[in-house]
C-alpha cells in the first residue's frame, strides 16, 4: 500500500523512540478508549430515540443522556491523550535525532563539506526533520486512529442494520477514486510549491550573503526581478493547489449530503414499514460525517507518509556518511602517555597529497622538519601548496600519502584532539561569532579565563585598540565582525590563537592591505611571536620571514628550494626571484609583498 516502505528506516527512527516508550505506550493505551467511546456514543443515541423518546419513556433519560456526556467528555479526552503523548515521543525523538545529527556532522570529514553544499546539510536538519515530524509523525497518528475508528463504525453499522450499511459503502468505491485522482493532482501541486520554495529559499540565502555586493554594485532592481519570478512561481503553484483543496472538500461534502438524502429517502420508507427504528436512522444519519471525512483524509495521509519517506532516506545517508576518524587505527590514550605533553618536532618525509582520487597532485614528496623554537616559512606563487601543508597538519585532510611525524608519530595514527591541542592557528579568513570580543579570543573555554585573555590581547598588541572600543572587551560584534575593521579582525585572530594556548603558532598572513597604525602593531606581533614561539608561517611580507631558521620555497607542490633568507639569495633562485618580482630584492625591503 505504502510505495517505497523501508523497514529499516522505522527501525532506526525507533531506536531513538526507545527511551521515551513510556510516554508513546499510555499514547497507545488511549486508543481503544477512544474507539469504544466513538461507537458507545451510536449506540447511546439509538437507545435514547427508540426506548424512550419514541415510545414516550422519562424514567432514566437522565441517566442516559447523563452517560452520554461522560461519553463524549471521555472520547475528548482520550483523543487529546493519544495526540499529546504520541507526539511529544515524536518531538523528544526528533530532539534527539537532531541532536545527534548535528554532533555528527560537526565530526564530519571536511571532504565531505567540500562536495556538499551547505543548504543541502542545512536542509536535513531543518526541513527533512520537520518532514518526519508533520508528514510522518502526524500521518501515521491520524491515519491509524481513522482507519481503525471508520472500520470499527462500518462493523457497527452492519451489526445494526447491514442494508443501510451497503448504501453508504456503495458511495465509498466511487468517493476513493475520486479522492485519488484530486489528490494526485494535489501531489504535483505541492511537489512544484515545494521545488519553488527552495530554489527561493537558495536564492534569498545568496543575495542576504552577498547584499553588500548587491547594493555596492547597485544591482538590487535585476535581484529583485529573480527573486519575484521564484516567489510567483511559488505563489501560482500555491494558488494552484488551493483550487484542487476546495475541490475535493466540496466532493466530499456533497457526496455525504447525497448519501445522507439517500439514507433518508430508503430508510423512511422502512420506518414507515417498521422494518427500521428512528433511532437507527439518526444514528446513521449523525455517523456519516465520521465515515466520509477520515475517507477524505486518508490518500493524503499516505501521500504525506510516503513524503516522510524521502526525508527519512536524506536523514539516513547522513547517518551512513562515514566520519572523520571512522576506520582509522588511532593510538590510545595509555599507549600515547605523556608523548605529545610538548612539542618536540614536526616533520614532513615525502608527502604527496590530492583533493580527490581523481583530483591532480596539489604536493609532491614535500619534506622538511620543524624543531622545537624554530621557524619555518612556506613561500611560494598563489596554488603553489602552502595552504595545504597547514590543512594537512590541523588534520583538516587525513589522506596524504608518504610520512607526517608529530614528536616521532605518525600523525594519521593520532586522534585530532590529541594532536592538535599543540596548534593554535592564525587563520586568514577568520571567523568572528555574533558574540562578545572577549568570547571570541576565549572561545567561550572555561578554563580561559579574563586575565588571560587580556594577557593575549597585549601579548599580540591588540589589548590598545580594544580598549578604546566601546565596551572593550564586552563590546558585541556582529555580522562575523561587520563592525571591526580588517586589521583588528586579524588581530583578534591572532589573540585568539595565542589564548589557545598551542605550542606551535600557525599562521597564514593576510594579504589584505590595512592602515598603517594597525598593520604596524600586526608587524609587532608576529615579529614577537617569532622571536618566542615554534612557529610554521605562510607569510607574504620579507619582514615576517626573514629570520627564520628555515625558508621552504613551494612551486607547483614542489620544494624548490629551503634555507634560511641569506642562504636562499645566496642561491639567487626561485626565492631571489620571487624577491625581485616584489621589486625590491634588497635587504631594506620592509614592506616586500612576496605573493
Ligand atoms: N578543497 C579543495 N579541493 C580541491 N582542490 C583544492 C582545494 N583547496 C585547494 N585546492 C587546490 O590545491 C592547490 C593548492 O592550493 P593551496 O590553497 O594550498 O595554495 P596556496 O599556495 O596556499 O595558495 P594561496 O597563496 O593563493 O593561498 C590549488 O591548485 C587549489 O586549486
Amino acid at each position: 500500500m505504502i510505495k517505497g516502505l523501508d523497514i529499516g528506516y522505522i527501525r532506526r527512527f525507533l531506536q531513538f523512540a526507545k527511551p521515551y516508550k513510556t510516554w508513546g505506550l499510555i499514547g497507545v493505551a488511549m486508543l481503544p478508549l477512544s474507539i469504544a467511546t466513538n461507537l458507545l456514543f451510536p449506540w447511546l443515541t439509538i437507545q435514547i430515540i427508540d426506548d424512550y423518546l419514541s415510545v414516550g419513556e422519562y424514567d432514566g433519560l437522565p441517566l442516559l443522556i447523563g452517560l452520554m456526556v461522560g461519553v463524549v467528555v471521555v472520547n475528548y479526552i482520550a483523543d487529546s491523550c493519544y495526540s499529546y503523548f504520541l507526539r511529544k515521543t515524536g518531538q523528544f525523538t526528533l530532539f534527539d535525532i537532531r541532536m545527534v545529527l548535528f554532533g555528527r556532522i560537526l565530526k564530519l570529514p571536511r571532504t565531505y563539506f567540500d562536495r556538499t553544499p551547505t543548504g543541502v546539510t542545512l536542509s536535513r536538519l531543518t526541513s527533512d526533520l520537520e518532514a518526519i515530524s508533520d508528514s510522518f509523525v502526524m500521518g501515521v497518528l491520524s491515519m491509524v486512529r481513522d482507519l481503525i475508528n471508520t472500520i470499527a463504525l462500518i462493523i457497527l453499522m452492519l451489526a445494526i442494520d447491514w442494508k443501510l450499511t451497503l448504501i453508504v459503502l456503495t458511495v465509498f468505491p466511487p468517493v476513493l477514486y475520486i479522492t485519488k485522482l484530486i489528490r494526485n493532482k494535489l501531489r504535483s501541486m505541492y511537489q512544484i510549491t515545494r521545488s519553488a520554495l527552495a530554489k527561493g529559499t537558495g536564492y534569498l540565502q545568496e543575495c542576504l550573503l552577498g547584499v553588500k555586493t548587491v547594493q555596492l554594485y547597485g544591482a538590487e532592481e535585476e535581484v529583485e526581478r529573480r527573486y519575484a519570478d521564484y516567489t510567483q512561481e511559488f505563489l501560482h503553484a500555491q494558488l494552484k493547489s488551493n483550487k484542487y483543496d476546495a475541490v475535493l472538500f466540496s466532493v466530499i461534502t456533497g457526496v455525504t449530503t447525497i448519501t445522507i438524502g439517500l439514507i433518508i429517502w430508503y430508510g423512511s420508507g422502512k420506518v414507515v414499514q417498521e422494518a427500521v427504528t428512528l433511532g437507527v436512522l439518526i444514528a446513521f444519519i449523525n455517523n456519516m460525517e465520521k465515515v466520509f471525512v477520515p475517507l477524505r483524509d486518508f490518500t493524503g495521509q499516505i501521500a504525506a507518509i510516503q513524503r516522510s519517506f524521502a526525508a527519512f532516506d536524506h536523514i539516513d545517508e547522513l547517518f551512513q556518511e562515514p566520519l572523520e576518524e571512522d576506520g582509522r587505527n588511532l593510538i590510545g590514550k595509555n599507549d600515547l602517555g605523556d608523548r605529545l605533553r610538548t612539542f618536540e618536532s614536526l616533520e614532513f618525509r615525502d608527502v604527496s597529497f590530492r583533493y580527490a582520487d581523481d583530483a591532480p597532485w596539489v604536493l609532491r614528496n614535500v619534506s622538511f622538519k620543524l624543531d622545537k623554537g624554530h621557524q619555518l616559512a612556506l613561500v611560494g606563487t598563489t596554488g603553489s601548496g602552502k595552504s595545504t601543508i597547514l590543512r594537512l597538519i590541523s588534520k583538516v585532510y587525513q589522506d596524504y600519502e608518504g610520512s607526517i611525524l608529530l614528536n616521532g608519530i605518525e600523525l594519521s595514527s593520532l586522534s585530532i584532539e590529541d594532536a592538535m591541542h599543540l596548534f593554535s592557528l592564525m587563520q586568514q579568513d577568520v571567523y568572528l561569532f555574533d558574540e562578545s570580543i572577549a568570547f571570541n579570543i576565549g572561545l567561550g573555554k572555561p578554563d580561559i579565563d579574563r586575565e588571560q585573555i587580556r594577557e593575549a590581547a597585549r601579548y599580540v598588541y591588540a589589548d590598545g585598540f580594544i580598549q578604546t572600543l566601546p565596551g572593550g572587551y564586552d563590546m558585541e560584534l556582529d555580522g562575523n565582525g561587520g563592525n571591526l575593521s580588517a586589521g583588528q579582525t586579524q588581530l583578534i585572530s591572532f589573540a585568539r590563537a595565542v589564548a589557545q594556548g598551542g605550542q606551535v603558532i600557525m599562521l597564514d598572513e593576510a594579504t589584505s592591505s590595512v592602515d598603517s597604525v594597525t598593520e604596524n602593531l600586526i608587524q609587532r606581533a608576529i615579529s614577537r611571536l617569532f622571536k618566542d614561539r615554534t612557529v610554521i608561517a605562510i607569510a607574504h611580507r620579507l619582514s615576517t620571514i626573514r629570520h627564520s631558521d628555515t625558508i621552504l620555497v613551494l612551486d607547483q607542490g614542489r620544494v624548490v628550494e629551503q634555507g634560511n633568507h641569506e642562504q636562499l639569495l645566496a642561491q639567487n633562485g626561485v626565492y631571489a626571484g620571487l624577491l625581485q618580482q616584489a621589486d625590491d630584492p634588497d635587504e631594506a625591503g620592509e614592506e616586500v609583498v612576496l605573493s
